[in-house]
């Protein structure tokens, strides 16, 4: 099995605080995976410190031979907030910034991928409705050329509608043997898609399956097998 990622024993704490604890997590290439747990979990912690956009953790953090938070930078897209509530530039300015941060940064990719999701380039970014931020946050994360897709919550309080077309877009836009990791707090809105699932509880990643796996040998649905680990009313949170 080729791996492009690997995390092990990571630990992170904050302000006293442990966010993630001993947490081992691997993806390989190609594949889109769903990085599953409740509000508070650690998801978006995770993927910050795999972005390499945190540091100072305890453990390994590998992506393929690259292994400082630099490194990784450099090869991973993170969805991480754009640009600042109050932002009133517009979106084709926006993107031109991430142009010139970025050299893997597709202008031309962006223009088509934010045309696809019914965007239009001179919109204002503070007067985006949710569900509109939400899908630019999604072009200018995969028009990048990336080894690996961080998409941190891209359905978060947007409507169906929305939320499909973001889909689309997912299985569209991958390029062929990146990987993408998607966190979400429930899984219906992309468990058709998904290839693998780890789920994010207490600090850590409690368990990580192929998703043919939990079907085939499980016998449930991804959705079961994610809300076995949540008993009712159970969540994070801080
Ligand atoms: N700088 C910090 N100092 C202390 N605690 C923090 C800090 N940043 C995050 N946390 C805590 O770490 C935990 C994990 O937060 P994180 O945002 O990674 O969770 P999440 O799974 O992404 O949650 P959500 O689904 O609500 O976005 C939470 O309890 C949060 O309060």
């Amino acid at each position: 099995m080729t791996t492009l990622l690997t995390v092990a024993n990571l630990t992170y704490k904050r302000n006293l605080k442990t966010i993630l604890e001993d947490l081992n997590l691997t993806l390989e290439p190609n594949q889109i995976v769903g990085l599953l747990g409740a509000n508070g979990a650690g998801k978006t912690t995770l993927m910050r410190l795999i972005a390499g956009a945190a540091t100072s953790y305890h453990g390994t953090i590998r992506l393929g031979d690259q292994g400082t938070p630099a490194e990784r930078k450099a090869i991973v897209s993170f969805s991480e907030q754009v640009a600042g509530v109050n932002d009133n530039r517009r979106l084709v300015n926006i993107a031109d910034f991430y142009d010139h941060v970025y050299p893997d940064f597709d202008m031309a990719n962006f223009r088509k991928l934010a045309t696809d999701l019914g965007l239009g380039l001179d919109q204002r970014f503070n007067q985006l409705s949710r569900g509109n931020h939400q899908k630019f946050v999604v072009a200018i994360a995969l028009s990048r050329h990336a080894k690996l897709y961080l998409l941190d919550e891209p359905f978060n309080g947007i409507d169906s509608m929305s939320r499909k077309k973001i889909v689309s877009s997912i299985i569209e836009w991958k390029p062929e043997m990146a990987t993408i990791l998607v966190s979400d707090h429930h899984v219906t809105d992309i468990a058709n898609i998904l290839d693998a699932v780890a789920v994010v509880k207490d600090h850590t990643i409690v368990d990580q399956k192929k998703a043919d796996e939990i079907r085939e040998n499980n016998g449930q649905s991804i959705e079961d097998y994610y809300e076995s680990f949540y008993a009712e009313g159970e969540t994070d949170n801080d």
